[in-house]
């Protein structure tokens, strides 16, 4: 693997003090890398994402990023009436500096990354005026404006209709084959498997890091819900797809 962008080393990480979210974390991420990160509600991926992010001091060893990190938030798709373009150049704050206004590079950034995204057609409307799925595809942008080495994305996918959700996948794919790392947690192991090279999944007993499709495995996501599924490889559109079918009880 290429000298990996992020790379975490025995990282730990409890709120309280007594309950840990995670612990002996070893994972590394190189440039052009996705990673899924799964795991039950209330596991602690989103503290992961904090931590990785240096938004928390970890409790216990370390995660480190070779460059800069983004952070797209899982409950940050609030409406504020701010214009769409202002919403991206917020990301630019880092290149712009503190009470500086944003230049010429800043705004052509901001336009490439809502170009990225389909959207470069909004950049003049009102942020709160665009739909739940629009405004996710915004916040992304507003990452991707910062010019970040490594992305990380909380459930980037999960407000999404099937054909968003397809959308942001081949988006974090696209941005991946560009250069960046990145780090997404999902609820859906089918989203891991359509974009992520690498799995780590939270498991109760500790977590488990691998390639995606030797990760991911019938036995090891019911640990991870408590539902059984079963694993289908289809062959369609001249190509296959893995997919991992829930056996829901309801
Ligand atoms: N600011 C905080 N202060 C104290 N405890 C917190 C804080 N944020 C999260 N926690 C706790 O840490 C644990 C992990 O939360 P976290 O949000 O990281 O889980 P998650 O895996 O992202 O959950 P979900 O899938 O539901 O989004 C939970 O028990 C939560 O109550």
């Amino acid at each position: 693997m290429a000298e990996p962008l992020i790379r975490a080393e025995g990282a730990a990480h409890s709120w309280d003090g007594t309950r840990w979210q995670f612990r002996d974390l070893d994972f590394a991420v190189a440039a052009g890398q996705v990673t899924a990160v799964l795991g039950a509600n209330g596991c602690g991926k989103s503290t992961l994402l904090r931590v990785a992010t240096g938004l928390r001091a970890p409790t216990r060893g370390r995660i480190t990023v070779a460059g800069t990190a983004a952070l797209v938030p899982q409950d940050f798709a609030r409406a504020f009436p701010y214009r769409v373009i202002d919403m991206v150049l917020m990301g630019r704050a880092r290149h712009i500096g503190l009470l500086r206004m944003p230049g010429r590079r800043d705004r052509e950034a901001a336009m490439e990354a809502l170009a990225v995204i389909g959207l470069a057609g909004k950049a003049a409307e009102r942020f709160d005026a665009l739909s739940g799925g629009q405004r996710q595809m915004v916040l992304i942008a507003r990452a991707i404006a910062a010019e970040p080495a490594a992305l990380f994305l909380d459930e980037p996918a999960s407000a999404l209709d099937l054909g968003n959700q397809d959308r942001v996948l081949r988006l974090v794919r696209v941005l991946a084959d560009r250069g960046l790392a990145v780090v997404m947690t999902t609820h859906q192991p089918n989203h891991a498997l359509a974009v992520a090279d690498t799995a780590l999944l939270m498991l109760p007993e500790g977590a488990v890091f691998g390639p995606c499709h030797e990760a991911l495995t019938e036995t090891r996501i019911e640990m991870l819900y408590g539902l059984p599924v079963r694993i289908l490889d289809v062959k369609a559109a001249d190509r296959g797809f893995r997919s991992v079918v829930p056996l829901y009880r309801g």
